[in-house]
């Protein structure tokens, strides 16, 4: 169960761990999901105590946590000279290389840019998401006219893509930045690295949930405290 007290209890301890890597003066990447909340509510927390840092979202969710919990944001284009010193994003799996599935939550394209950005970027996980190898379905960020031939492109390459559908709404899931969503499944991702130039060259693919070797570190919480690997 991904929401049981014990998985609730490992993802807030690891959210809080990354969060304590925090300093004054910081500008922040703030991830998307149930994970990375904890790390936003922590830096509120923070904040409130006195904490000068400043938020980059990842999303539509992130931002509004923040605003909730009172961390002033900046747009990656207002820390142009400065950039991003430290991102802290949750993720779908993650392998013992520290590759990363992302984009559970259809967030994965801005996801990318503000983590790629960060001169440290802190993944935080419970360990449910530990795959060797990855085999999360990949989530591919489309263009709505690419859908399509990115959908036979997919096939192409070996993959069963499926159009995201909206849980409360007919129709599909529409991302934050007005695109579609089509999930993958290659079945095991044998080599991630491959897959992704692969995916990438997709045209009308905006952006595709495998984040090759961008972790630094990975704060996995576990049921008495937390691994960083
Ligand atoms: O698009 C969503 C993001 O990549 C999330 O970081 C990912 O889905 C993990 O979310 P959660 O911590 O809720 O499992």
């Amino acid at each position: 169960m991904k929401n049981d007290s014990g998985t609730a209890a490992q993802k807030r301890r690891a959210g809080e761990s990354a969060a304590a890597e925090v300093t004054d003066g910081m500008v922040v990447g703030l991830g998307t999901g149930s994970t990375a909340a904890h790390a936003i509510e922590e830096l509120g927390r923070a904040v409130d105590a006195g904490l000068d840092i400043r938020g980059v979202p990842t999303s539509f969710q992130s931002r509004q946590l923040a605003v909730e919990a009172g961390i002033p944001l900046v747009s990656l284009d207002e820390v142009e000279d400065t950039g991003v010193d430290l991102a802290i994003d949750g993720a779908d799996q993650f392998d013992a290389a520290g590759h990363l599935m992302k984009g559970g939550g259809a967030a994965h394209a801005r996801e990318k840019i503000v983590d790629a950005s960060a001169d440290r970027f802190l993944v935080v996980a419970d360990p449910s998401k530990e795959s060797d190898p990855l085999d999360y379905p990949v989530p591919l960020e489309v263009l709505p006219d690419a859908r399509t031939l990115a959908a036979e492109r997919v096939r192409d390459l070996g993959g069963d893509p499926d159009l995201r559908a909206a849980e409360r709404k007919d129709g599909p899931v529409v991302t934050d930045n007005g695109n579609l969503v089509l999930d993958c499944d290659f079945g095991a991702v044998e080599h991630p690295e491959a897959l992704a130039a692969d995916l990438a060259d997709i045209p009308g693919c905006v952006a595709h949930g495998l984040f090759v070797g961008m972790a630094d570190e990975i704060h996995v919480g576990t049921a008495t405290g937390v691994e960083v690997r």
